[in-house]
């Protein structure tokens, strides 16, 4: 998978270059590239925003800057075309579920806009030639999309075939379509089996492969009741077998 990542702050992205997404860059699994979106200026301040049309607080980032650095990630006549990603507030939840059907896409852009946002008529004019969404990872304000894409590339790299040093962790990862359909993961350990007059739960240490997943299911329903009911709503009662109910 290729990512692009148009930014004013591409230093930002440093992370990008650790742990599982690092390696995934180093070994081909993953090809991430940063741009400045102050390439494409070319006034001495290397100015991107302007004052707001119809008056009001703040900047609003300039649509020429943004028109240039897409025409020039895109290219002319691009083999393939991208999914551009705008991160932003007034965008659609960002879901696992996006972050399963993005992982599946072999080129992604993403704009990072700051300010109070990016000319509205940058995703039209990109829209004539690309898809476009508007997603948001959360109700809360950030100074700017780089924080959110960092959250979206995490999430959707990790989900790359070769990523994850074992596949099956993704599976049972919270939000995981599948056997961890809408339910968020319940509690885990590791050694020791008893710490600070804690004990490991005996079922995790019985070797009863049937007996850990019911009651991971189990845990997983409980913490989900007590910390998302708003999901428990969504699962179709159809689809909890008769012991979920019990729980
Ligand atoms: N929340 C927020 C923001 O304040 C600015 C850019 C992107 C987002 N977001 O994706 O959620």
């Amino acid at each position: 998978m290729r990512i692009d990542i148009i930014t004013i702050f591409p230093d930002y992205f440093t992370p990008l270059e650790l742990s599982l997404i690092g390696k995934a860059r180093r070994s081909g699994l993953l090809d991430i590239r940063l741009h400045d979106l102050r390439s494409w200026t070319y006034d001495r301040h290397h100015t991107v925003d302007d004052t707001p049309y119809g008056g009001g607080p703040g900047m609003v980032m300039k649509p020429e800057p943004w028109g240039e650095a897409l025409d020039a990630v895109v290219g002319p006549e691009p083999a393939a075309v991208p999914r551009l990603i705008l991160p932003t507030p007034s965008g659609v939840p960002f879901t696992q579920r996006h972050a399963g059907r993005l992982a599946g896409e072999p080129w992604l852009v993403f704009a990072c806009g700051r300010y109070e946002g990016i000319d509205s008529r940058v995703a039209v004019d990109a829209g004539r030639r690309m898809p476009v969404e508007e997603l948001s990872i959360g109700d809360y304000v950030l100074a700017g999309g780089e924080s959110a894409t960092l959250v979206m590339v995490e999430t959707i790299s990790r989900l790359l075939p070769g990523v994850l040093g074992n596949a099956e962790s993704a599976e049972q990862d919270s939000f995981a379509p599948g056997a961890m359909d809408d339910l968020v993961e319940g509690p885990v350990y590791t050694k020791p089996a008893e710490w600070r007059g804690q004990e490991v739960p005996p079922v995790l240490l019985s070797g009863h492969h049937g007996a850990v997943d019911r009651w991971r299911r189990d845990e997983a329903l409980r913490k989900t009741a007590r910390n998302r009911p708003d999901l428990l709503r969504r699962i179709d009662p159809e689809v909890l077998d008769r012991r979920d109910r019990e729980v």
